[in-house]
């Protein structure tokens, strides 16, 4: 591991070299050919997955997009600019999660004929649909509804996000009464429009880990492979008396997948937190001179923490980490751990492997659903 000293970000998008991992994995650009991160989602033109975000003046689109992406604190957007226009973020370049995200102005207007919606709909999988909860939202709704009627009517695949923003100055009651508000009002909303669209409701703030929350599962929706990451890691957790598994991307600390067991809030962000310790630490201390990341193979860890808990940090590969959560008893067992962790690993890369051997036969970790068929080794009874 090792930290330029001249380098601000460490290990920002900026610096992150995420290249040799899209070829190791297939999961990238092999070729000309073969320029599909997430195979079986849908493409825009230059075949990434694309999400838009819209909303209102002011709802918060780009604080969402700027604290999630670029690690700005959440401060600092006190003194962002309006959007003026579409802005193109590509992800692509620094994180395993390869898509676009484009900011939408909130003025903007669906009857000006700059407005090409084919192009801006057509090629997107994900519209997220930013509610500023503080304010009145009688206005947003409507909009809420014009834009869905205009996206569904070009593109009925595109997953419908509301993302009700802003939580954080209200209290419990309060959020809990403007969710069910929102939710009933966009529905109905929905029904007289004649629409067959679920949309999915988020709470949140760019103030705590509920809009990285929020968006992991935006991004997980977007990923063909979700079904076989997660029965992966049920498998997992169960032979090695896990409680709590994510699967982290480290960049962004979106988690693009986890186990069937319920997920709170604290466990994420304890997870976050950890992965945060890592990287600190390893830029700290674990500085060579000729290389250039903070998270290598060599990357683990494990923090015990005074309730009895421990949290176990693995590399999966240069962009994806394993962070689990354990009862401190379960975790003399090590030594059984880190064999189901290998063949863990080794299915993950087969996963991704998947489609470029569609012709291979299927290997001794993946059946033909390309599922784990039971290698990892259980406890002993
Ligand atoms: N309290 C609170 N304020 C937020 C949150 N997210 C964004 N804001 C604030 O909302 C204001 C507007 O944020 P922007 O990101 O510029 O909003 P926008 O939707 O991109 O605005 P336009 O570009 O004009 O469409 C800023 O002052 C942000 O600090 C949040 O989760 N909680």
């Amino acid at each position: 591991m090792s930290y330029n000293q001249e380098d601000e970000e460490p290990f920002g998008y900026s610096q992150m070299p995420v290249g040799s991992f899209s070829k190791q994995l297939g999961y990238g650009y092999e070729d000309d050919n073969d320029q599909d991160p997430f195979p079986g989602a849908p493409m825009s033109s230059d075949n990434k997955p694309r999400i838009l975000l819209m909303g209102l003046k002011r709802s918060g689109k780009s604080s969402i997009q700027k604290v999630v992406f670029t690690k700005m604190s959440p401060n600092e957007t006190l003194f962002l600019d309006s959007t003026p226009k579409i802005v193109k973020e590509d992800i692509s370049n620094n994180s395993f999660i390869q898509f676009q995200i484009w900011d939408f102005p909130g003025q903007i207007d669906f009857f000006d004929h700059t407005f090409d919606s084919d192009t801006i709909f057509g090629g997107c999988g994900a519209l997220i649909f930013v509610i500023d909860a503080q304010d009145d939202y009688t206005d947003a709704l409507i909009r809420l509804r014009q834009t869905t009627t205009r996206a569904y009517k070009v593109n009925p695949h595109i997953k419908f996000e509301v993302f009700i923003h802003k939580v954080d100055g209200l209290s419990d009651d309060d959020k809990m009464d403007k969710q069910r508000d929102i939710h009933q009002r966009a529905n109905d909303d929905l029904q007289e429009a004649g629409l067959d669209i679920t949309f999915s409701f988020y709470l949140t703030s760019i103030y705590d880990h509920s809009i990285f929350e929020a968006f992991s599962k935006v991004v997980q929706k977007l990923i063909p492979q979700l079904p076989t990451l997660e029965h992966l890691l049920n498998i997992l957790i169960q032979n090695s008396c896990i409680e709590k598994a994510f699967l982290f991307d480290v960049v962004s600390k979106i988690y693009i997948a986890t186990d069937c067991m319920p997920v709170d809030m604290q466990s994420y962000e304890l997870c976050c937190d950890m992965i945060d310790v890592v990287i600190d630490i390893s830029c700290i201390y674990g500085a060579l001179e000729d290389e250039a990341t903070a998270f290598d193979n060599k990357s683990s860890s494990t923090i015990k923490l005074n309730n009895g808990t421990v949290l176990y940090l693995r590399e999966v590969n240069k962009c994806l980490a394993l962070v689990c959560i354990l009862r401190e008893e379960n975790f003399d067992k090590q030594g059984l751990i880190d064999y189901n962790f290998h063949c863990f690993r080794t299915a993950i890369q087969e996963v991704f492997e998947l489609k470029e051997n569609t012709k291979q036969k299927p290997s001794k970790y993946l059946n033909d659903t390309g599922l784990s068929n039971g290698y990892m080794q259980g406890p002993a009874t």
